[in-house]
């Protein structure tokens, strides 16, 4: 039985639990600890457009699932030191932990619940204590090609040139178009389309899934095929970061997190932990899902697309995680050790 939220709210303190069913996203039944909110959950995040979508759309998931009022949440904006650059590749400013830090110590330091994030953007490793505890079921992990010159990749022009500062994207344009010019494109999504627009470049990449939780969509001209165009690690997955400890919070995120998705990212996100040791490396890969099989593809490839090495795993989803790491293992060897660190 759930209770309804003023009610709820009405002498229980934050901290009585109880044990009820929960009905799942597929119509399943579980048990978990009935989240009794008196408090305001406070959830944390970048307060970029796209940040902001993901983190309304887990309220209206954790609203749903809940019986919770918008009134139950705050969303509480935080800055990021990886917000704050925009001269230069964040591959050189120091990564992905750039994106997490700020928000990681709001919520070591009890300021914020939860946090949500674009999966893609976290490190392998986070901070003790933290965890990853909830996936958003995943979209449409492709990259989408935009451009009002050509309605593929292919169909570009010779010398073209092709607006994208992730390293993977480079490198993959690159081996699939050796005479395309690549030059670093950063800003928000919105920045981006308004300098395809004014003709700064001919053409851009980006993710469709973030395209698409903005609204975005009708500016896509096609979807990258992912067997040339494999996606980064987590694209298109809305990871939940709290505290390991915090067992309300976990309850509370237990009925909006999708197992699948979760499947998916260990084992991605394991094989990224493999090969992480530089961020200079272009990298993809992807993991599906079918009934309790995995399947995981990988790839590596030279900042100027000139090698390229691929793997692929398959297994039971309840071995992600050790499909995932064989694989970046077996692609370290067959890449040879001058791979990476070159
Ligand atoms: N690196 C920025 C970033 N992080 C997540 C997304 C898109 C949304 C997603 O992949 O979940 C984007 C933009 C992009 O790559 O086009």
């Amino acid at each position: 039985m759930l209770l309804h939220w003023p009610l709820q709210a009405k002498g229980l303190s934050s901290t009585e639990q109880k044990v009820v069913t929960f009905l799942g996203p597929s119509g399943s039944e579980f048990l978990g600890i009935e989240f009794l909110a008196s408090k305001l959950i406070r959830i944390g995040t970048r307060g970029s457009a796209l940040a902001l979508a993901q983190a309304h759309e887990t309220r209206s998931r954790l609203m749903a699932a809940h019986d919770l009022p918008e009134e139950a949440f705050e969303i509480v904006v935080i800055k990021t030191s990886g917000d704050q650059i925009q001269d230069r590749p964040l591959s050189e400013a120091g990564g992905k932990g750039l994106f997490t830090k700020e928000i990681e110590e709001a919520m070591l330091d009890g300021r914020i619940d939860l946090a949500v994030h674009s999966s893609k953007d976290m490190p392998t490793v986070l901070p003790d204590g933290l965890g990853l505890t909830a996936f958003l079921p995943r979209e449409d992990v492709r990259d989408a090609f935009l451009s009002p010159k050509a309605r593929t990749l292919t169909e570009l022009p010779h010398g073209a040139v092709v607006g994208s500062s992730s390293l993977r994207r480079q490198a993959m344009i690159k081996r699939l178009r050796p005479d395309i010019e690549v030059v670093m494109y950063r800003g928000n999504l919105q920045t981006r389309l308004k300098k395809l627009e004014e003709g700064q470049v001919d053409a851009t990449l980006l993710a469709y899934a973030g395209l698409r939780r903005l609204g975005l969509e009708e500016h896509v001209t096609s979807l990258l095929d992912t067997d040339d165009f494999l996606p980064a690690v987590g694209q298109g997955a809305i990871g939940i970061e709290s505290r390991l400890d915090d067992a309300e919070t976990l309850a509370l995120l237990a009925p909006i997190h999708d197992a699948d998705t979760q499947f998916r990212l260990d084992a991605e996100r394991a094989f990224l932990a493999v090969l992480d040791g530089s961020c200079r490396t272009p990298i993809g890969g992807l993991a599906t899902v079918e009934g309790d099989k995995l399947h995981f593809r990988g790839k590596i490839l030279k900042p100027d697309g000139s090698e390229v090495h691929e793997i692929s795993r398959e297994g039971f989803t309840s071995d992600a995680l050790l499909i995932g790491r064989e694989a970046g293992l077996a692609l370290k060897d067959l890449a040879g050790p001058n791979f990476l660190a070159g």
